[in-house]
């Protein structure tokens, strides 16, 4: 609930006024919703990020990115530094060029494994309507169109690859069946409900760029009664591991560079190198400390978007050799389920005993590693927490404990730390 306003008497002499520059919807209780052109008056600014601010009466943390202040004419200057939450701008705009196509057709693994659902469902995508969302050059689309017989396939891309993925589509003579249509799937009009809706919307650690979200706009919106999601569901998995090379890379290099001590830096070396999240880490098997473990599950037909808002995951590990914990590693599956009942599930892992993909997997590594021995246990939670403002990132963090099997009062201990992805 947002909080009253007492009286008059408590408004901060201070106040200022701000029109908001777009809609915002809260997403904790004590955050205030309002409307694009709504004037709220500002009475404190506990942070550069968030501001404590009141609406017709109703006060609540509010996104200071949102806000600008009302100048003379109450004209909008030509504000540049305005940040779309989604940078949609910039994040379509990579699209629009190959580097990143091109590191998604050259994952085999990923493109070949969408190539066997289309494959070993193509009986059952007899005069079915497909939506490829967020087709890119169209890969999907033309899969489907070369393997099966659907009766149309709308092959949906906002960035401006889509007139290059028409040409594709013409140059591969699947013009009959596949349609693209340039846009976002939250906004573009399908002429009808599809039957299935195949996407490739994952991110590092599954969720980054939160592409999901129109996924799920898009299934409430085109897929009928009885419909295909594919991927059909989703697995975050985590490991305990060691870290070795990246530890000794970043942190230990410091105690004896040429003979020098150095180590003073190492504070630095800790917040510049091991704040964040280590994308494309490829973690070996030997690295793993313990049996991994699926720590979140969604289910595509299910999931809503207020659920990505935060997500938890608890997790208990066995640990199976002695080594340095340096941190933890992440990495996800999605399953595929057939078009016929009973038919084989196909699953994408990209974890660290399947073929690498362009992903590889997530490092969080922690502040102080400590030795763990085999029979030792780590529990705890993770919680992936949505950015209220930048709608493509999320924190990361990770709370847990070290129930030691000896009795070393190094290594019976535990920590929480918060991992920003990226903002
Ligand atoms: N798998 C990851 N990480 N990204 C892969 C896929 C991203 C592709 O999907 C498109 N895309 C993303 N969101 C939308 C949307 N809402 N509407 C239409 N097209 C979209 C992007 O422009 C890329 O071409």
């Amino acid at each position: 609930m947002q909080t009253e306003k007492e009286d008059e008497d408590d408004v901060d002499v201070s106040s200022e006024e701000y029109v908001a520059r777009s809609d915002f919807t809260a997403s904790g209780t004590d955050q205030l919703s309002f409307s694009k052109g709504d004037r709220l008056l500002v009475h404190a600014k506990p942070s550069p990020e968030w501001w404590w601010a009141e609406l017709q009466g109703v006060i609540g943390y509010v996104p200071a990115s949102y806000l600008r202040q009302d100048d003379a004419g109450g004209e909008e200057e030509e504000d540049v530094s305005l940040e779309d939450p989604w940078q949609d701008e910039e994040y379509f705009g990579s699209y629009g060029t190959l580097r990143l196509h091109l590191e998604m057709l050259s994952d085999k693994s990923r493109t070949e494994t969408y190539r066997q659902v289309i494959l070993s469902n193509s009986g059952s995508l007899s005069n079915k309507v497909v939506m490829d969302l967020g087709c890119g050059t169209g890969i999907i689309s033309l899969f489907c169109a070369q393997l099966a017989s659907p009766s149309v396939v709308y092959a949906v891309e906002a960035s401006s690859m889509a007139e290059y993925t028409r040409q594709l589509v013409k140059q591969n003579g699947c013009e009959e069946v596949v349609t693209v249509l340039q846009g976002r799937a939250e906004e573009i009009e399908l002429p009808e409900q599809v039957d299935i809706l195949v996407s490739e919307w994952m991110g590092n650690c599954l969720l980054f760029e939160f592409m999901v979200e129109s996924v799920l706009l898009a299934r409430d919106r085109w897929l009928r009664d009885g419909g295909t999601m594919w991927p059909s569901s989703a697995a975050l998995t985590l490991v305990p591991c060691q870290a070795d090379s990246d530890y000794a890379e970043k942190m230990a290099f410091w105690e004896r560079p040429y003979g020098l001590d150095f180590t003073p830096l190492q504070p630095l070396a800790q917040q510049e190198f091991f704040t964040k999240p280590k994308f494309s880490h490829l973690i070996e098997p030997r690295d793993c400390l313990a049996a991994p473990c699926d720590v979140i599950c969604l289910d595509m037909y299910t999931l809503q978007v207020r659920d990505l808002e935060e997500m938890k995951g608890q997790f208990h590990f066995c640990v199976e050799k002695s080594a340095v914990f340096h941190g933890f590693t992440a990495w996800f599956t999605v399953y595929f389920d057939s078009l016929e009942a009973g038919g084989a599930t196909v699953d994408l892992n990209t974890g660290p005993n399947s073929e690498p993909t362009h992903w590889k997997q997530t490092l969080f590594m922690l502040d102080r590693p400590v030795t763990v021995y085999t029979g030792d246990s780590i529990s705890g939670t993770i919680v992936l927490h949505r950015n209220p403002v930048w709608r493509r990132h999320m924190t990361v963090t990770l709370h847990w404990n070290i129930n030691g099997s000896t009795d070393d009062p190094d290594n019976s201990q535990g920590g929480t730390k918060s991992f920003p992805m990226w903002r």
